[in-house]
């Protein structure tokens, strides 16, 4: 019978239920649009993005739910099909594809995932390095289900000694509800999140547990996730509304000054779309509009950071802006560009294979294709024996065999495939144990390579740092030097950050920025040209942020040249519109 008006939507939906599968298994996915050269571009080797699709669930088929995602684990694709009324009433079938860095279809179980997505994070860790998943997707799209298969495969790994080497773990357990952190292993109390003198994010209040073995490590997480704030939402009647933080932290008990490795798992609170929310309470719709919110900003942040990554020298020229949202301030070492340590991220988008919840799948999918940054592929530099980031493997290794001592550390064991750049990236405590493991290397010894290697590197920056800003200069033909050896009132210019001698003024209110030189739009009085030279400086005041400094233009001070003490370091950071201290 031929359709004349209208149908309501799950009617045309089981009306053209075989139109629609026969029309999906007819589908030939386009090649990807703006596919760059493989060998120019390529995703960022340190954050992997990827996706599962969960199975229909028993009651959804129940109901009558049509599959409508097609995962290509090979290909690394999704394909997101849409059944659609024509304005004639006809059916039609939008279809299209999304590329990410691993994809995994309802029959692909967790170990599958783990192995893949997973468990090159929780080596790093308890190597000495920081990584972390983010579970990211729909409500009830399986994020809490992959993240508990996660961390229990992973509980295993780490208290079953099979990773080699002593260590301790300890774990704490908070989420994040809007601008308040709450402690899931001590009875949901209230904590704080602040950055220390050192710029470290300490978790002011939250307790630290001390698991002794996989058991008690997965008590833990499971007593963590009772508390765990739930509300009912249109589509999980147990959907999570916060973001929850599970941080897992290695101490090497054979080299405890070393840093600490870090795992974090983070289970995001749901993403809820404006239709799902309309029925929503006032604080509900705010909360949701909270949570979308910080999941915006986190996409910036790890773009911003796999550019970083990608973009190598100029990385100080990115800002990512992690102060923006507390989950990112949390997670400052893992974003920040300053912080030495490399990390390691894994985003896994959780998605529902229902017809009914595709716009909210395509969503998902959307953003972690933008997650997925193409970053240029590096080329290695004009071989310099000077500089270990210009070497390749086999460069690497000769100086490896040449200089390690006596005796000397293998290189097959220490770089068996590793570029200058590549071994200058490894934690600390991953270099040594590779190299202990050439009979007759002390610990000592290791370490004293390790520093020697590292020597070679900071010195090769510092000459490439002088001849850039040598040839700046030349280029530039100003007759102001650049390098900061220069004592900074020979450097004074618009802009500079400087601490004031005037004790009067408190240590808070001491730091001005100098505008222009006092008399720069007029004539000085007579008799004033003998005087001292003196400048027009705004100061700056403490914010209601921690460590945030406002900036005030009015009124400007007049400070005699005398009255500078020394020059004062400060970034702007746009999203939240302060002043921070940052070293030169
Ligand atoms: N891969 C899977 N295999 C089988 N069942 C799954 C899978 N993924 C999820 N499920 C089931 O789907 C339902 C929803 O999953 P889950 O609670 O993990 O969603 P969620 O994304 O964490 O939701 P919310 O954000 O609302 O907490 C659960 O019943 C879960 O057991």
């Amino acid at each position: 019978m031929p359709q004349r008006g209208p149908l309501k939507l799950e009617e045309f939906q089981q009306q053209y239920k075989q139109f629609f599968l026969n029309s999906i298994a007819a589908f030939k996915a386009p090649a990807p649009k703006n596919l760059k050269s493989a060998k120019e571009h390529h995703s960022s080797e340190d954050i992997r993005i990827g996706a599962r699709v969960r199975p229909l669930l028993e009651g959804e088929e129940e109901n009558g739910a049509i599959a409508s995602v097609v995962a290509h684990s090979d290909a690394g694709s999704i394909d997101v099909h849409e059944l659609r009324q024509k304005v004639n009433f006809k059916p039609g079938i939008n279809s299209g594809s999304f590329h990410l860095d691993k994809v995994y279809g309802p029959a692909e179980d967790s170990e599958v995932l783990y192995q893949d997505l997973f468990k090159p994070l929780v080596k790093w860790a308890w190597d000495g390095g920081v990584s972390t998943l983010f579970a990211y997707g729909q409500t009830g799209s399986g994020k809490t289900y992959s993240v508990n298969d996660m961390e229990r495969l992973a509980a295993t790994e780490l208290m079953s000694g099979v990773l080699g080497g002593k260590r301790d773990v300890y774990i704490c357990v908070f989420e994040l509800i809007g601008n308040a952190s709450y402690d899931l292993l001590n009875d949901h109390r209230s904590i704080s999140v602040l950055e220390d003198s050192f710029g470290e994010t300490q978790l002011v209040g939250a307790v630290e547990q001390q698991p002794t073995s996989a058991e008690e490590l997965l008590a833990l997480i499971e007593k963590s996730m009772a508390f765990r704030k739930t509300a009912p939402t249109v589509k999980n009647d147990t959907s999570s509304r916060s973001h929850a933080i599970c941080r897992i932290r290695i101490v090497n008990k054979e080299f405890p000054d070393l840093p600490d490795g870090v795992l974090y798992v983070v289970d995001l609170a749901g993403s809820e779309m404006a239709g799902d929310i309309k029925d929503h309470s006032n604080d509900r719709m705010k909360e949701t509009r909270d949570i979308n919110v910080s999941l915006s900003i986190l996409k910036d942040c790890i773009r911003g950071r796999a550019l970083v990554d990608g973009m190598g020298s100029k990385k100080n020229k990115a800002h990512i802006p992690f102060r923006s949202s507390v989950l990112t301030k949390v997670l400052k070492n893992v974003f920040d560009v300053k912080s030495e340590r490399t990390s390691k991220t894994a985003v896994l988008a959780c998605v529902k294979p229902n017809l009914r919840d595709i716009s909210a799948t395509k969503n998902t999918l959307r953003y972690a294709e933008l997650l997925r940054v193409d970053v240029p592929t590096p080329k290695l530099a004009t071989f310099d024996g000077n500089s270990p980031r210009t070497w390749n493997n086999e460069k690497l290794r000769e100086w490896i065999e040449k200089n390690s001592g006596s005796p000397s550390i293998s290189s097959s064991d220490l770089a068996p495939i590793e570029t200058g750049t590549q071994l200058l990236r490894l934690p600390k405590a991953e270099f040594i144990s590779r190299c202990q493991k050439t009979p007759g290397i002390t610990a000592e010894h290791a370490r004293t390579f390790y520093d020697k290697l590292w020597k070679i590197h900071i010195d090769s920056r510092a000459t490439a740092s002088r001849n850039t800003d040598g040839e700046s200069q030349a280029t530039s033909g100003t007759a102001t030097p650049a390098i900061p050896t220069t004592p900074f009132k020979e450097r004074l210019r618009p802009g500079m950050f400087v601490r004031l001698d005037w004790s009067h003024l408190g240590e808070e209110h001491n730091i001005a920025m100098i505008m222009c030189p006092e008399f720069a739009f007029e004539n000085p009085p007579a008799g004033q040209e003998e005087k001292e030279k003196s400048y027009l400086c705004a100061r700056i005041s403490p914010a209601i942020l921690h460590d945030a400094y406002n900036l005030n233009i009015e009124p400007l001070l007049t400070v005699p040249l005398s009255r500078m003490a020394s020059e004062v370091f400060m970034e702007f950071d746009s999203a939240t519109r302060y002043y921070y201290h940052m070293l030169p």
